[in-house]
């Protein structure tokens, strides 16, 4: 990715945000709600950022929010965008580039995610422990900028231990029952096969999904701080005889998204301490 674009993507919002953002959000399929609680809102569709491209799934707006959100300055992705969608993983993690060059330093992705582990139900939450690459590629092939990040990221820490007992003694004190798994990344958009979702559990997996593990390696490889939170949309195929369909993983992002709201909303207002 170059600097050029990616400076040149945050000259404009520069001029258009209300202050620099200290967090970024991601909110996955169902969970951009977040972003309408952010006050004094500047919101700036995709296709107005040079460099972005234009999200095209059901339940994705589309557009940056920003402004302030319990006491933080924040920036939020509402809507991202999916290899899947067709786009280069580079054109897929963009915007966590554009949002370090804007100043983010702590990263908060969530996502509509498969219940694999069988303690899970739909509507839990998990926060993200670890992750499972399965896309087959990575985000960071090709020649590194050394200005962006190193050659060979440590990902020992993906998911930021600070943020994730943040994460957990917010969701003690407001009474949310919080799992803690690993997120495994499958390409998509076809859901997994039983047998892959049996090959998933094998492996260590606890919910899978089709986002966040691009975003997650360039974050790291910019050097912010991640936390990670899935809302299990559903139970992953074969664990129940019903076939598996977006709307239920809209549909159950919407029902828990009160829960959701409060801890993410809790996490910023520790951040913005
Ligand atoms: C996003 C998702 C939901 C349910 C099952 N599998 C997935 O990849």
């Amino acid at each position: 990715m170059d600097r050029q674009a990616i400076e040149k993507a945050a000259d404009v919002l520069r001029q258009r945000m209300p202050a620099p953002p200290a967090i970024g959000l991601i909110l996955g399929s169902g969970l951009g709600v977040l972003a309408d609680e952010i006050e004094e809102a500047v919101r700036i569709p995709y296709e107005e950022i040079p460099g972005f491209p234009v999200s095209t799934v059901e339940g994705h707006a589309g557009r940056l929010v920003c402004g302030r959100l319990e006491g933080a300055s924040v920036v939020a992705m509402q809507g991202r965008f999916h290899y899947y969608e067709g786009y280069s993983l580079r054109e897929v993690t963009f915007p966590v580039r554009v949002m370090k060059a804007l100043g983010v330093r702590e990263l908060i992705v969530t996502n509509a995610a498969g219940g694999v582990n069988e303690q899970f139900r739909p509507g839990d939450l998990m926060m993200i422990s670890d992750h499972i690459n399965l896309l087959g590629t990575n985000p960071l092939i090709g020649p590194n900028d050394p200005e962006l990040g190193p050659r060979f990221p440590d990902m020992t820490e993906a998911y930021s231990r600070r943020l994730r007992q943040l994460a957990k003694d917010a969701a003690a004190r407001l009474g949310i029952r919080l799992h803690e798994g690993v997120y495994v990344a499958n390409i998509g958009p076809s859901y997994e096969t039983p047998a892959e979702i049996r090959m998933i559990r094998v492996l260590g997996g606890d919910a899978v999904g089709m986002s966040t593990v691009p975003e997650v390696i360039v974050a790291r490889h910019a050097g912010m701080e991640v936390l990670g939170i899935s809302c299990i949309s559903n139970l992953a195929a074969g664990m129940t005889d019903a076939p598996l369909h977006h709307d239920e993983v809209v549909e159950t992002a919407e029902r828990v998204k009160a829960d959701f709201l409060r801890l993410i909303k809790a996490v910023v207002a520790e951040l913005a301490k």
